[in-house]
């Protein structure tokens, strides 16, 4: 029998003295951009530039954590946003989440950006899709984003042009590989959301961009690229309002009755936006939007 070969020599001692030291150097990157020495974006340029420095080794929950004013669920819901996984550290990201997280750092810091995306909510039936239906008509240097949804096409609906018909399966795929920028689940029942590349061509091509989506992925976008105008589509009067979504007939009256008590909720949240828009006549309430995009 030939001996077994002896086991690497491990010096304990020196790898542990080791750890901590990297656990300091951490901790005082973090401080330093705490106290606003150093931007929280040349921290992560640091750790592209160098992949064994303390910068490479802090998590990208730290970095984003020390910055003054993110809360711990403003960072998760920042990093969901980016799709970052909780874990990861800002040395070990691929080239399209550096990207992310870099264009979302310059945005924050107030730097060169001169993106123009705007975002249009408002509560169901104020005429969201009617208002993006004539942009898309009438105004062709828009780039309309052409949300994914797990729900099935209707009548008239065109794979590409309305949505992107996805299954469940592709759609937890899409999550999974960081390729939305936002998604939720509207009215309880299917999932939507916004394919982040086409966003980011067409904002790099310099286009003006408009998402038409609901109030939760408003939030979602603000969080990930506050640059972002959000709009908010209003109805002249409830009454109005009650009347569009009764006249429109897609909704059974139990469904209607909850989509209005949504309604009221999420007309709480208007001051959250940046700009409000009356839809009273169609065609001006697409031009007060399309205004807002340069
Ligand atoms: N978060 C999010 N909401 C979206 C997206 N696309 C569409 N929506 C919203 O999903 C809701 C349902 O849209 P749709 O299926 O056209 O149905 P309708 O509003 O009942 O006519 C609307 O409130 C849209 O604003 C998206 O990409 N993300
Ligand atoms: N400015 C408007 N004046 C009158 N009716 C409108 C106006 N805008 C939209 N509508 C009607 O209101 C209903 C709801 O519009 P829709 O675009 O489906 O709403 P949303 O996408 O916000 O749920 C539709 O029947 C639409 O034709």
């Amino acid at each position: 029998m030939s001996p077994r070969p002896a086991p690497p020599q491990v010096d304990r001692a020196a790898a542990s003295r080791a750890a901590v030291a990297a656990r300091r150097a951490r901790a005082a990157v973090k401080q330093s951009i705490a106290t606003r020495n150093r931007s929280a974006r040349e921290v992560a340029e640091t750790a592209w530039a160098e992949p064994d420095s303390p910068e490479a080794g802090l998590r990208v929950r730290e970095l984003l954590g020390s910055i003054p004013g993110l809360g711990p669920t403003r960072v998760a819901r920042i990093m969901g946003a980016l799709g970052i996984a909780d874990s990861k550290r800002t040395g070990g990201l691929g080239v399209r989440q550096r990207t992310a997280l870099r264009d979302w750092l310059t945005a924050r810091e107030g730097g060169e950006t001169t993106s123009t995306l705007v975002v249009l909510a408002g509560p169901t039936a104020v005429g969201k899709g009617t208002v993006s239906a004539y942009i898309r008509e009438h105004y062709p240097e828009i780039h309309l984003s052409v949300s994914a949804t797990t729900r099935a096409p209707r009548p008239g609906e065109i794979d590409g042009v309305h949505y992107f018909f996805v299954s469940d399966d592709e759609f937890d795929r899409m999550i999974a590989e960081g390729e939305l920028l936002e998604w939720a689940t509207v009215h309880n029942s299917y999932r939507y959301g916004t394919p982040r590349p086409p966003i980011d061509a067409a904002l790099t091509a310099g286009k003006r961009v408009l998402l038409e989506i609901d109030l939760q992925g408003a939030r979602q976008v603000r969080e990930a690229m506050p640059e972002a105008k959000l709009v908010f589509l209003l109805p002249p009067t409830w009454e109005e309002l009650v009347r569009r979504l009764i006249g429109r007939g897609t909704e059974s009256p139990e469904e209607q009755a909850r989509r209005l008590e949504t309604a009221k909720v999420e007309l709480a949240a208007q001051d959250e936006f940046d700009h409000r828009v009356v839809n009273t006549d169609v065609a001006v309430a697409a031009r007060e939007v399309v205004e807002l995009t340069s």
